[in-house]
């Protein structure tokens, strides 16, 4: 099929190379001449683990190419719309300014039987509002919501092997179209969902809320734990036992970030409010600020580590990205506790194996190193905030002699707490002893 795909971001870039992987015709679309030169030239213009080798395939093969001119997108039956939905200035809502403009630029440029498929996260409504518009602007057009489930540094196996795909429909029409879209994954037995544009809207945000929730939930267990001297990572486990519970998404420790989970409960949240709703999603504004306290939970301990004080203080951030195998610093727990730090007056040494440029870019007033064991040297305090790999491997003896002090943080508990105190380290995990 040829499809076209608006916005080539996070989610945009993956869509398209995974499409055209998948043996369609691809055009990919952005407003970002930067970005659109680095993909045409098949560079990821961010970090996605398996993107580059499809970003090349598809390129190569002449099934994927890219454009800041929609126009381009002319010839498409299928064009997705996957531009940004970030929280709106100042406000808990959605700025869908993005999407709008999007919309506006394409229908010109619609054909008898087109297809528009939103991908973008967008409060409930925006598809019946889009559809109106659609029925005024391009009656020849149909329009269907097709919301993304995918997670960074998994996004590309996501796309191509998704646990289920989800169709808001006004019409049959759409949904076989839609088939032929993902026939592989279809034919693999995915199971899909075909229903109307406001179920598949919630759909989205009820899943990113109620992963916010899990999260959230062992997070205030970790804070009663903390106070009674029980163990949360324990406790998660022995909750995950239970299969109607299920150990995933129970990790106590700094808590969720990126550009989906915190801008999605509170764009929900902001959306309720505006149908009158605010009781039934009431309980999101707990989360998110049980969220926000484990950012200051990790502050408030290197205080008390340090004696009372961080002014001055060297402190080794390890890790700025709100997620391993992702170079994404948006709404970053990691890099927030290294901000507030550093705020306080630490001298907060930060690093990360991709996430410092983006990181540098938004607060260029942290030191970066490159280097884990330069991060580390003449260290009084080490924090652990996003578990890589190269972290969580860590040798604790010899982290111990490249250290002024052997004190740890270990905001994500992914340490063998033993290990670290058999090695003369001071360990402190979230919600642990
Ligand atoms: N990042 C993720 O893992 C996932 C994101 N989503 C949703 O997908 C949407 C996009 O998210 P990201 O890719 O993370 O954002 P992003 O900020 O990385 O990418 C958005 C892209 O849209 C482009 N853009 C903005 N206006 C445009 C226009 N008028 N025409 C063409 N391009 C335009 C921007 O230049 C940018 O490259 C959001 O609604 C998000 O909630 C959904 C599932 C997963
Ligand atoms: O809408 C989106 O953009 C996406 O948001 C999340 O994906 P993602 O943001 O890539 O990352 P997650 O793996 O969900 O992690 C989110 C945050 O929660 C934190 N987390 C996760 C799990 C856990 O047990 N504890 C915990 O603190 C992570 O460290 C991270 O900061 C969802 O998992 C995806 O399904 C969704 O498509």
């Amino acid at each position: 099929m040829r499809i076209s795909v608006i916005g080539c971001g996070y989610l945009g870039a993956v869509h398209a190379s995974a499409m055209a992987e998948l043996g369609h015709d691809v055009v990919g679309i952005d407003v970002d001449e930067r970005k659109i030169a680095d993909l045409s030239a098949a560079r990821p213009p961010f970090f996605e683990p398996g993107l580059p080798e499809i970003l090349r395939s598809a390129t190569d093969s002449g099934r994927l190419r890219f454009s800041t001119d929609i126009a381009d997108a002319a010839d498409a039956d299928v064009h997705f719309i996957a531009v940004g939905t970030p929280q709106a200035h100042g406000r808990d809502a959605a700025d869908l300014t993005f999407v709008d403009a999007a919309f506006e630029a394409l229908i010109p440029h619609l054909r008898e039987g087109s297809l528009v498929v939103g991908k973008s996260t967008v409060p409930v409504g925006t598809a019946a509002r889009l559809a109106d518009r659609l029925a005024e602007a391009a009656p020849h057009a149909s329009l269907a919501w097709n919301p993304e489930f995918l997670r960074e540094g998994y996004a590309v196996k996501d796309t191509i092997e998704p646990d289920r795909l989800v169709y808001g429909v006004a019409d049959e029409r759409a949904a076989f179209v839609l088939d032929d879209v993902y026939r592989t994954a279809i034919t693999a037995g995915t199971p899909r969902v075909v229903t109307d544009y406001a179920t598949s809207e919630l759909v989205k945000v009820a899943a990113n809320a109620f992963l916010a929730t899990k999260i959230s939930f062992i997070n205030a267990m970790a804070e009663i734990a903390e106070v009674t001297g029980a163990d949360v990572t324990q406790l998660a486990d022995a909750l995950g036992h239970d299969a109607r519970i299920g150990r995933r998404f129970l990790n106590a420790g700094v808590g969720f970030g990126g550009g989906c989970l915190p801008k999605d409960i509170r764009a929900f949240t902001a959306r309720a409010e505006e149908l009158g709703l605010a009781e039934s999603v009431a309980f999101l504004r707990e989360v998110d600020a049980i969220n926000l306290r484990r950012r200051q939970r990790v502050v408030d301990l290197a205080h008390e580590l340090l004696g009372g004080t961080v002014n001055r203080r060297r402190i080794a951030v390890l890790g700025v990205t709100f997620k391993p195998e992702s170079d994404d610093v948006r709404d970053s727990p990691a890099l927030d506790v290294a901000v507030q730090l550093k705020g306080l007056g630490a001298h907060v040494v930060a690093t990360d194996p991709e996430g410092i440029e983006n990181a540098r870019l938004r607060h260029p007033q942290l030191d970066y190193v490159d280097d884990t064991t330069e991060a580390l040297r003449g260290a009084e305090l080490v924090v652990l905030v996003t578990e890589w790999r190269e972290y969580r491997n860590l040798d604790p003896a010899a982290t111990a002699a490249l250290v002024d002090a052997p004190v740890l943080i270990d905001g994500r508990n992914v340490l063998d707490a033993a290990a670290w105190r058999a090695a003369g380290w001071r360990y402190h995990g979230l919600g642990r002893p």
